[in-house]
């Protein structure tokens, strides 16, 4: 929590020492033997509480009274009331005996909002990982599992790495499986021992080691195998289908009572997994459509009106494409799923593309893989078909796009155009991870390892506002992330690329001109409205 703010336990008359923390967790409402200890900062004030019983009152720094929310995550105890606690191994470890603060406390909390208004609620907060004073696991009773669902990303292999040698380094733990080719590798393949001899160099290498898979979540199975081979630690890496997964198991390992944590690691290359900064492997990714991007300006730079169009990965979400062509500089358009893009007529891309050609003799778009998807499956008269997963299969935006800009101008405009198009895709997260993303990787494992040791399950690890943080596995699965068109990044893209923002405005129906005067016979408002 924030050093400004004090903790002041009030008794409010009607449900003594309540501090005005309210819990969101209803497993931690059943819970009614765990008590932890609040207000460190004056001894009246150190009172054991039982968790279900908690309300506090936050007084900020000029005095005002403020309530709070602390989303909380289930553990173990709230239904093993009786399980034992140890001391942690990490007393141990001299590089933790040697910290200021060794251990999180029970009260230290992440805020989920960090910009707040002075009249406003002071929000949700969520509990900051880390090391705990005792864990609910002896290091010879812990088996633990490493398992990777969904699609690849960069750094995967250093978390797997990273949670093998957290668990081994810090909390002496040294039986670890790993669960091959996804949460169908459960039941139906053999496992590998994790031993830090075996991850040591893996983190150099994209992928991951234990290969992946989509679709095939089986709770039941799963939970039998877990069972089955008494592991009691679980560690799962991906997005939010995967995350979708983790819940399911962690919720059926509690109807069933055993002693298993279940902790998630998201994993997406979109970054589109909500309340988490961003996700491990985009930075390396951005990084790498980058080099994509150049290519395609050095290229079309080279010819007579040369147009370069990139293809980046992001199924919902463009995020890729948006940071890739801030950080770039040499793209004119970017085009993401958020924002529907028509083609003809006046403030559409053919339009932008004829004028910049005239402006600069050369154009890089850069278009996320599902942008425009309804508009390219109207064209082609295309079905929908799913993944294993479920998720829906993209329709080929890159090559169509293409197509379409190179006919309208060689045969409508009657113009020379040299088309260069780039499909990175898989390029972008097939890489291992770049310095920052293996650092924020480290972060990851060792959050989701102290986490497990500490009896906590059924949560997310990831970075809120910069601190990490164990958040409930529902909130980020409830919704994805996606581009806001009303932010500011989005705003900073328009006014660095000043392409058109493709939004409706009927004012744009009535001066329907193109460049030359010829008026285009094109519905806007059916195409601006078209959602992807
Ligand atoms: N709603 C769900 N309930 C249970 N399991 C799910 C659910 N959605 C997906 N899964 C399982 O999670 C695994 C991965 O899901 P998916 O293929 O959607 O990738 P993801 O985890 O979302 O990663 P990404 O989309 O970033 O590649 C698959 O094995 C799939 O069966
Ligand atoms: O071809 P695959 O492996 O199913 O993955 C493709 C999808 O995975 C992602 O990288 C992540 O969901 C998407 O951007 C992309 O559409
Ligand atoms: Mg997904």
């Amino acid at each position: 929590m924030d050093s400004s703010v004090s903790v002041h336990v009030s008794r409010p008359p009607s449900t003594p020492f309540l501090p005005s923390i309210r819990f969101h967790n209803r497993i931690a409402f059943r819970r009614r033997s765990v008590e932890f200890v609040l207000g460190r900062r004056s001894p009246s004030t150190s009172l054991k509480l039982r968790r279900t019983e908690v309300r506090a009152s936050c007084i900020s720094s000029r005095g005002r009274s403020e309530n709070f929310d602390l989303h909380d995550i289930p553990h173990l105890t709230d239904y093993i009331p009786d399980l034992p606690s140890y001391p942690s191994q990490l007393q141990n470890v001299p590089a933790y005996a040697i910290l200021k603060k060794q251990f999180i406390g029970p009260d230290d909390m992440v805020a989920k909002k960090i910009v707040v208004q002075g009249s406003g609620d002071r929000g949700i907060y969520y509990r900051r990982a880390g090391p705990r004073e005792r864990v609910y696991f002896k290091s010879d009773e812990v088996r633990a599992c490493i398992v990777t669902c969904g699609g690849l990303c960069p750094g995967i292999n250093t978390v797997i790495r990273e949670i093998v040698y957290g668990l081994n380094y810090m909390y002496g733990v040294d039986d670890i499986l790993g669960i091959q080719g996804g949460y169908r590798g459960f039941y139906s393949k053999n496992t590998i021992n994790l031993t830090p001899k075996v991850v040591n160099d893996i983190h150099k290498r994209g992928g991951t080691l234990l290969q992946t898979s989509r679709g095939g979540h089986d709770t039941q199975k799963i939970v039998d195998n877990i069972q089955d081979r008494m592991i009691n630690q679980v560690y799962i890496i991906g997005g939010d289908g995967t995350q979708r997964g983790a819940a399911l198991i962690a919720k059926e390992v509690e109807r069933r009572g055993l002693q298993v944590s279940v902790a998630g690691i998201p994993k997406t290359i979109d970054n589109d997994i909500v309340v988490i900064d961003k996700s491990f492997g985009f930075d390396t990714a951005v990084e790498e459509a980058q080099r994509a991007i150049n290519a395609a300006h050095v290229e079309v730079e080279s010819v007579e009106n040369g147009i370069g169009i990139v293809k980046l990965m992001g199924r919902y979400s463009g995020f890729i494409a948006v940071f890739a062509t801030l950080a770039s500089r040499d793209v004119d358009c970017c085009l993401i799923p958020e924002s529907p893009f028509y083609l003809e007529g006046h403030g559409g891309l053919f339009q932008f593309v004829e004028k910049r050609l005239k402006e600069h003799g050369h154009i890089v778009i850069v278009v996320a893989e599902g942008a425009g998807q309804d508009y390219v499956a109207q064209s082609m008269n295309a079905t929908v078909e799913k993944d294993a997963s479920g998720n829906k299969l993209l329709l080929d935006v890159g090559p169509w796009l293409s197509q379409q800009i190179k006919d309208h101008l060689t045969k409508v405009r009657k113009m020379t155009v040299n088309m260069k198009y780039i499909d990175p895709t898989y390029m972008v997260r097939a890489i291992p991870s770049n310095a920052s993303d293996n650092i924020y990787c480290t972060l990851l494992a060792h959050s989701a390892v102290h986490g497990a040791m500490a009896g906590f399950t059924g949560f997310t690890v990831g970075p809120v506002n910069n601190r990490h943080a164990y958040i409930p596995i529902s909130h980020v699965t409830e919704r994805t992330n996606t581009v806001k068109l009303t932010d500011r990044m989005w705003a900073r893209l328009l006014a660095s690329t000043n392409q058109p923002s493709f939004i409706h405005n009927d004012e744009l129906i009535k001066e329907d001109v193109d460049l030359n005067g010829a008026a285009d016979a094109v519905d806007y408002k059916k195409i601006g409205s078209t959602s992807t």
